[in-house]
């Protein structure tokens, strides 16, 4: 059966990939949505043959029950949330380039393409033409020898034109959005890996966006590649990859076609040089051809451009707009356009929650730790999602990222109105600041960057031995007086202060410490992770814990990885450094100091077994374990990815058996 398509927008390409539709077989276009009813209605005139359903809305065409299918031609800052809601509509989705505008939407939408279980791919139609599959069989069977530099350019002279979504700013004009992309792609394509540093030049122009660029790719092995962009500037969009024995040179390596639908390029070795061409259906035909077959035989993702090829190329564009200073108006925190989907959907109830002594508000069970944000684009997409789960607790300090994640906190609360639905937890006085005047000032400074009047619950971020306990508690009394603390409590106090602080608070009839935020998970550290950081492990720790009912609200609490596949590859001396996408991640160093350990492999060996047992990942049982305890936990996490947030939710549906426990506790 033919497959039935909707065009999203009905601009340049919109148009032609309506013709390639047409020319084949196993796809029939049936209806098109503009935001006019006049746009739709001309866009159907050029196609009379058709009889296509015109839309005079985007969503009309999402809810058409006669489509299957949907190509979005918008401009790109448009992708994402159209694509998104027609995923939710069950539609399969064919996304115009860059897919989403950067790395944290890109992901919104594979993860949404997940979790609907639709057929969804970016439209790089150069990479499913058999002239670009030829040329990465020829490389990978080392037709060149070892792969050593990469030259690609697509830039080409566009008049200057503020409004136009080449050069608007608010449509994330420039070089790199519209046309870099492609050579950043095929660079990957035939490094066959992701760039280890990406350093680039780039002309902003007028409306701050690259009217010209050039990146330089350092891959493994000395690989390099220099890419370059432009829509100010024509440059002669070819390609050529140099290797050990030979060179490839690629006249036209993005629109393939002469006007007879024949591509060629070279291969030269020494001094012969072999000339490889064919003839081939339109470009976008084979790309429609590509989606239709991979629809038919049910996959959800295309076998050359994934979700992960459309991911890792997405964070490397999102690399290049950084090393040139580019982050469009519409990402950045101040003025960043909010959720993806335009309004944030009502909290369901898969994050359960919990209480914590002298908060008047629920406390989810899993808290989100904002410490590693890289950009507001990726905060909102995450925080976002654990909000819609039901998630409403957020960790932060003053500290984090300079100050910057508080900041962020506040810029997404405030522009979602939930301050009063959410639980901000604050921490300060860190040292060499840990002393008690210290607290009023910081918070000062804290709260204006949560752009909120008081934090729901507020740790002393480190002790200090040489302040006597009572100093500390009574200027935090102060502050609860002052209405700007809730309830308060230490990360990365021993249980001998928090017992002495708690001791003073009871005798004058104050408030004590409510909560403590230690290290506590099922792995236990050889040593502090970060000076100055305790565990709340001991026994007599867990004892205190059971006796009191204070919460508990450990950080690591999945041991930073340990309990990942990526730490089964490092004990097996495979294992490579993570693919960066957040501003703080685990090394390879950190794993091994902190965590390498007899027991602690062990206890990794038996949350695998009990992971076959319950059918879930080790690392879902590193977290239940934690989860279960005779006193209450509110574990921080810390996922880099919203696959990674669904993995700890799911860790809250295991009940783990008290023999679990006692088996996991090395007993
Ligand atoms: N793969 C390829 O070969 C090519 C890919 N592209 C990609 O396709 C997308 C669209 O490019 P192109 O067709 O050239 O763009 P156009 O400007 O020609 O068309 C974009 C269409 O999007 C709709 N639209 C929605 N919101 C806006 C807005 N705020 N401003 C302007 N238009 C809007 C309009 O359709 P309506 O009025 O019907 O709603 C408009 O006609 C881009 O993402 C681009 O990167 C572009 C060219 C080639
Ligand atoms: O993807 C594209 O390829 C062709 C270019 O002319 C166009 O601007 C761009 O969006």
């Amino acid at each position: 059966m033919s497959l039935r398509w909707g065009i999203l927008a009905t601009g340049t390409i919109g148009k032609t990939y309506a013709k390639a539709l047409i020319d084949s077989p196993a796809n029939t276009l049936v209806a098109v949505g503009s935001r006019s009813a006049e746009g739709a209605q001309a866009f159907a005139e050029t196609f009379p043959d058709l009889a296509l359903t015109c839309h005079d809305s985007y969503t009309g065409l999402i809810n058409d029950p006669q489509v299957d299918a949907i190509y979005i031609s918008t401009p790109h800052t448009e992708h994402a949330a159209w694509a998104m809601r027609a995923m939710q509509a069950g539609k399969h989705v064919l996304c115009e380039k860059p897919m989403g505008l950067n790395h944290a939407e890109s992901m919104a939408m594979v993860t949404c393409a997940a979790r609907h279980n639709v057929f969804l791919m970016e439209a790089f139609m150069y990479r499913l033409h058999p002239q670009m599959t030829t040329i990465v069989d020829l490389i990978q069977s080392g037709e060149i020898g070892e792969v050593r530099h990469i030259e690609a350019q697509f830039g080409y002279h566009a008049a200057f034109d503020a409004d136009s979504r080449l050069f608007a700013n608010h449509l994330a004009g420039g070089g790199i959005m519209d046309v870099g992309c492609y050579p950043m792609s095929f660079a990957r394509a035939i490094a066959g890996s992701e760039p280890l540093e990406i350093a680039a030049h780039g002309q902003l122009g007028a409306t701050g966006i690259d009217e010209w660029s050039t990146a330089l790719l350092k891959f493994e092995n000395g690989l390099a590649a220099q890419i370059s962009t432009a829509v100010s500037l024509n440059l002669t969009n070819e390609a050529t990859v140099y290797g050990s024995k030979g060179s490839i040179h690629v006249p036209n390596p993005w629109l393939p076609l002469d006007d007879k639908q024949n591509w060629s390029f070279s291969i030269k070795r020494g001094s012969d040089t072999e000339v490889i061409s064919g003839h081939s259906e339109g470009l976008y035909t084979i790309e429609a051809d590509h989606v239709a077959q991979h629809i038919a035989a049910g996959n959800t993702q295309s076998d050359i451009l994934s979700w992960q090829e459309s991911l890792h190329n997405a964070l490397a564009l999102d690399q290049w707009r950084k090393a040139i200073g580019l982050s469009y108006a519409i990402e950045q925190p101040g003025s960043h356009r909010g959720p993806l989907l335009g309004t944030l959907s009502k909290p369901d109830n898969r994050i359960s929650h919990g209480s914590v002594a002298n908060l008047d508000k629920s406390v989810a069970r899993l808290v989100m730790g904002c410490d590693n944000q890289p950009s507001m684009s990726h905060a909102s997409v995450m925080w976002d999602d654990y909000f819609e789960a039901g998630g409403n607790c957020f960790d932060t300090a003053y500290i984090y990222g300079g100050g910057s994640m508080e900041a962020l906190l506040g810029h997404w609360h405030t522009a979602r109105g939930i301050r009063e639905d959410i639980v901000i937890i604050g921490k300060g006085a860190h040292t060499p600041d840990n002393f008690p005047h210290i607290i009023s000032k910081e918070l000062d400074i804290s709260l204006q960057r949560l752009q909120s009047d008081y934090v729901d619950i507020y740790f002393l971020h480190r002790d200090n031995l040489d302040v006597p306990v009572a100093e500390f508690i009574d200027a935090l009394n102060d502050e609860v007086k002052a209405g700007r603390i809730r309830t308060f409590g230490g990360s990365n106090w021993s249980l001998e202060r928090v017992r002495e602080a708690n001791n003073y608070a009871a005798s004058k009839g104050l408030q004590g410490f409510s909560a403590i935020s230690n290290n506590f998970s099922l792995a236990q550290m050889n040593e502090p992770i970060w000076p100055g950081t305790e565990d709340a492990t001991s026994e007599a720790y867990r004892d205190y814990l059971q006796e009191t009912q204070i919460a508990l609200m450990p950080w690591s609490s999945q041991a930073r990885g340990f309990f990942t596949p990526w730490a089964g590859q490092v004990i097996a001396d495979s294992g490579k450094e993570n693919l960066v996408v957040t501003s703080v991640q685990p090394t390879i160093e950190e794993l091994k100091r902190v965590w390498f350990s007899q027991d602690n492999f062990t206890r990794r060996d038996r949350a695998g077994e009990l992971a076959e047992k319950y059918g879930v990942e080790m690392i879902n049982i590193a977290l239940a374990y934690v989860l279960t305890q005779p006193f209450p936990t509110f574990p921080l996490i810390g996922p880099r990815q919203l696959k990674e947030t669904d993995s700890c939710i799911e860790s809250l549906n295991i009940n783990l058996t008290q023999a679990d426990i006692d088996y996991l506790n090395l007993l």
